[in-house]
């Protein structure tokens, strides 16, 4: 009969679905071999004697109410040719039966010998094989203990059994368990081409620095908009006046006498704002039409600047860092101006500058921490700008939709135009020319505007906190934050804040609750948030046999996302193809 090889074989099954198994029978001479054999394929025990090689027989069994094709081979052994005979019939049996006569001593002790044949063979971690101790119906003949057999295989792991060859049930109980322990194996196993691949790994955002101190100072340096000028006597080549601008809202909110100074003359109030002028060391030269003009004999043009820029950004000259001298004149006009936090960094500047310090380091940590602290003064006193301020040069309206209440924010636009692109264009294309004083916004959520307002101002991120919201699982509130941060994200591309569309993006990956993901995958691919846009695709590839039928999915997305997101389908198409089929045959063959 011509033997059918492993491929064959899986070929028929696939095309009958009737699963087949390949059992080969090895022992010493004598053990039972053939007797086993017959005895399983014709259910009778044979007397005679079936010289050959080998030989091929074939049964359909029932397991647990399926068919199930046995091809059983029986071996004979001539030993120069053994070696080569198992490692030919390795390749496509499924399962081994190791059998002795325990009326012989000599055949079990080939049982280590068979074994270790095999193990330096095989070249899968396992394979299914089974130990059988024949004729036990010889007891009295009995050469080898159960106990001693028992021992060999619990060692290795060995499923083991005495039997007699003339009981049918026990011969066909080995064969049985052997085909079972081989069919879990090969669906636990799966072929090398259908292995579980790595799952895709969930992108990550790294989150631009911040330029937050860099654009205030910049807003000092540009001077867009500025609505005060600081004059000085200029000594050093009596050309008169030498002078820069400012702006009074961010002046104002940094520093009580400027506050004072500017909010008086706004409301009038002519004879405090002399009184404060003078105990400042300032002159109001002029108050015309925009702009106010403070002029000063009594400061040095360097320390008053570097003083204002201080205020603006919580940057230090370079100049004055180096100079006792310098930062001498700065900490007088700062005790003058009464800004605390620079009279401390001055104080420790000219210690360090002296060296009457020892500890230098400790000192150079004390003014960065010092600097930190005020950048973050500042990033509170630029959100206050937002809430109420008299300086402000128009107003934002920010209108949701026809049935929700106009909300506005005092607006400034020498910081919206440094710290926003959108704002910068809107500001030199309208406010310039118009003169407008107001900006509407509709169809806008006012949560989200807020979100990116208070941003743009401070530099702050205080996304809606769902921290106790996802220890109670309470959807709603996490639906709802995920939708004002879906909304600040079109927001942010819109208006073009690249961080806070980064800041946005790892709020959503972090947060995004699943009945979200559709939405928000369509948002992302809208407003260029491709990270997001991927984690989207990941997270519902993950779970894709319940997303393709979600209405969502369905009317949502158009066929190329649906076809993008299938390639990020986890497990695999072809993988979960590979196991539906051996789940059918499974089914056909088991009922757990
Ligand atoms: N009492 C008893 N005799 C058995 C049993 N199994 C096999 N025999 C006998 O043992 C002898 C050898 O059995 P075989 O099946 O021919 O052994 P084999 O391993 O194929 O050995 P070779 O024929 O030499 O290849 C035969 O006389 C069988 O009848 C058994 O369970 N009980």
């Amino acid at each position: 009969m011509k033997r059918k090889n492993n491929k064959e074989i899986e070929k028929e099954n696939e095309k009958e679905a009737k699963p087949s198994y390949q059992i080969s029978i090895f022992g010493a001479s004598d053990s039972g071999r053939s007797t086993f054999s017959i005895q399983f394929i014709k259910q009778r025990f044979s007397e005679e004697y079936d010289p050959g090689l080998e030989e091929w027989y074939k049964k359909e069994i029932k397991i647990d109410g399926t068919e199930i094709e046995i091809n059983f081979t029986d071996t004979v052994d001539p030993e120069p040719y053994l070696i080569f005979q198992v490692e030919y019939l390795m390749r496509y049996t499924d399962g081994f039966i190791l059998i002795y006569s325990i009326t012989d001593r000599n055949s079990f002790l080939e049982i280590p010998q068979f074994y270790n044949k095999f193990v330096q063979i095989k070249d899968e971690d396992y394979f299914p094989l089974f130990v059988v101790g024949n004729k036990i119906d010889l007891e009295n003949q009995r050469q080898v203990t159960k106990e001693e057999a028992e021992a060999f295989c619990n060692e290795r792991n060995l499923p083991f059994m005495e039997l007699d060859c003339h009981n049918y049930q026990q011969v066909e109980s080995v064969v049985i368990q052997l085909c079972k322990e081989k069919w879990l194996r090969k669906l636990l196993v799966p072929k090398k081409e259908c292995e579980l691949p790595d799952e895709f790994t969930l992108p990550s955002i790294d989150i631009q620095s911040s330029s937050f101190q860099f654009d205030c100072d910049k807003i000092f340096q540009d001077k867009i908009n500025t609505d005060v000028k600081f004059s000085f006597v200029d000594n050093s080549n009596n050309q008169g006046y030498s002078s820069f601008d400012a702006h009074q809202a961010i002046l104002a909110s940094r520093c009580f006498t400027f506050g004072k100074i500017f909010r008086g003359l706004k409301e009038n109030k002519l004879e405090e704002v002399q009184q404060t002028c003078s105990n400042a060391k300032l002159k109001l030269i002029e108050n015309k039409g925009e702009i106010l003009t403070l002029s000063t004999e009594y400061f040095s043009i360097q320390s008053f600047y570097s003083m204002i820029r201080f205020l603006y950004s919580a940057i230090i000259d370079e100049e004055v860092k180096k100079s006792v001298e310098l930062s001498n004149d700065l900490l007088s006009v700062a005790e003058i101006f009464k800004i605390d936090s620079l009279k401390q960094i001055m104080n420790k500047n000219i210690s360090l500058l002296k060296n009457q310090n020892q500890n230098q380091n400790q000192i150079l940590k004390e003014i960065s921490d010092l600097l930190s602290n005020e950048m973050i003064t500042i990033s509170n006193r630029f959100a206050m700008l937002l809430r109420k301020s008299p300086f402000s040069d128009f107003r934002i309206i920010i209108k949701e939709d026809e049935n929700t209440r106009e909300r506005r924010f005092f607006a400034h636009s020498p910081i919206l135009s440094q710290r926003c692109k959108y704002f910068q264009l809107v500001l030199r294309n309208e406010m310039m020319e118009k003169k407008k004083e107001e900006i509407l916004l509709s169809d806008i959520s006012f949560d989200s505007f807020l979100l990116a307002i208070e941003y743009i101002y401070s530099d702050r991120f205080l996304p809606p906190n769902l921290t106790s919201a996802k220890q109670t699982e309470n959807t709603k509130q996490i639906i709802q934050a995920n939708k004002i941060m879906l909304e600040l994200l079109i927001i942010c591309d819109y208006f073009q804040l690249p961080r806070l569309h980064q800041l946005c993006q790892k709020d959503l990956m972090e947060n995004l609750h699943e009945d979200m993901l559709v939405f928000a995958l369509n948002v992302a691919s809208q407003c260029n948030a491709q990270i997001l846009e991927e984690f989207c695709m990941i997270q519902i590839g993950k779970n894709f046999q319940k997303f393709k039928k979600d209405p969502q999915f369905k009317n949502y997305l158009d066929q190329e996302q649906k076809d993008q997101i299938k390639k990020y389908q986890f497990p695999p198409e072809n993988y979960i193809k590979y196991h539906k089929k051996f789940k059918v045959k499974l089914a056909k063959i088991w009922t757990y």
